[in-house]
């Protein structure tokens, strides 16, 4: 009697494609939908950025690799222990519990937030789902294959105080059309003249330029004194799609701000999974970089 009135949910274009692709029989099909490839052996394909990659602090505790890959090895903010860091149910757990942490747990933060589309298709769900006003401008120009740059300008000259801005670090998806370095700089001096918040996606480091390059923004906003929100995927770049192997990074002004903040995360995960599991699937592949 309840559950007679449930209507269908919204369709989701992601989830039909991959059944039609699922159910196709062709012999030569190669499933190129979940980011993660394999070599001739059938073995996750490893990246070279990543193998070259070393985490020199002798210290092997995934949340700690997990920051210093986003923010540099030398980031003076995690010596400063700015940072709150969670491990999450990957990058699509951390933007979860990123726009929780928003929505229920710091009272001054706007329920505003701006996605450039066309945009990874979750954005949007999930920001609804924890109770945003979400709106739109247009980050792809079709005519160019590039950033519409202006729309982008006018959507943060014309957002109110406070707003959040959903940015992706690098390899946008679905366009592939990242800002150069002089854009990132410029974009985040208008954040933080105009007071909005910043909240990162990064989930192909390692997969456009190299893995230092493709954290620039992050660090120069970090560098810049901006507080943010760095949601990070280990799905593509490790080859850990199953695993489903992430963080969340709240860069925050002050240690003291960063513990609060990490108690709030840790009070969001025990009311939504329970725990984080750190250091079980994931030191080994991180302390090998
Ligand atoms: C831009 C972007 N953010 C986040 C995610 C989520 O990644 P994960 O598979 O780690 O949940 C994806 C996955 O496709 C993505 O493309």
């Amino acid at each position: 009697m309840f559950f007679d009135g449930v209507p269908m949910a919204a369709p989701d274009a992601m989830y039909h494609l991959k059944m039609r692709a699922d159910t196709d029989t062709h012999p030569n099909k190669v499933d190129l939908g979940p980011g993660v490839y394999r070599n001739e052996q059938g073995l996750c394909h490893e990246l070279k950025a990543l193998r070259e990659y070393e985490v020199n602090t002798g210290n092997t505790n995934y949340l700690n690799n997990a920051a210093r890959i986003v923010l540099g090895k030398d980031a003076k903010i995690l010596e400063f222990n700015q940072v709150a860091s969670v491990q999450t149910i990957s990058g699509t757990g951390a933007v979860h519990l990123g726009a929780m942490l928003l929505a229920h747990s710091v009272p001054r933060m706007s329920k505003t937030v701006y996605v450039g589309i066309p945009a990874w298709g979750n954005y949007q769900p999930m920001f609804k789902l924890a109770g945003f006003d979400v709106r739109t401008y247009r980050h792809y120009d079709k005519s160019t294959g590039t950033v519409d740059w202006d729309a982008v300008l006018q959507a943060v000259e014309s957002a109110p105080r406070g707003s959040i801005f959903i940015l992706q670090a690098c390899c946008h998806n679905p366009t592939a059309a990242d800002l150069s370095e002089e854009q990132w700089q410029i974009l985040a001096r208008e954040i933080k003249e105009r007071g909005l918040f910043p909240f990162f996606d990064i989930a192909y480091q390692g997969m456009g330029k190299g893995l230092e390059e493709d954290a620039y923004s992050v660090r120069h906003f970090a560098e810049v004194g901006l507080e943010m929100l760095i949601c990070q995927s280990f799905s593509k770049n490790l080859g850990l799609y199953g695993e489903r192997v992430g963080a969340l990074h709240a860069v925050c002004k002050s240690s003291q701000a960063a513990a609060a903040v990490r108690d709030q995360l840790r009070f969001l995960i025990r009311a939504t999974y329970s725990a984080s599991v750190v250091d079980v699937v994931t030191s080994f592949c991180l302390h090998d970089l």
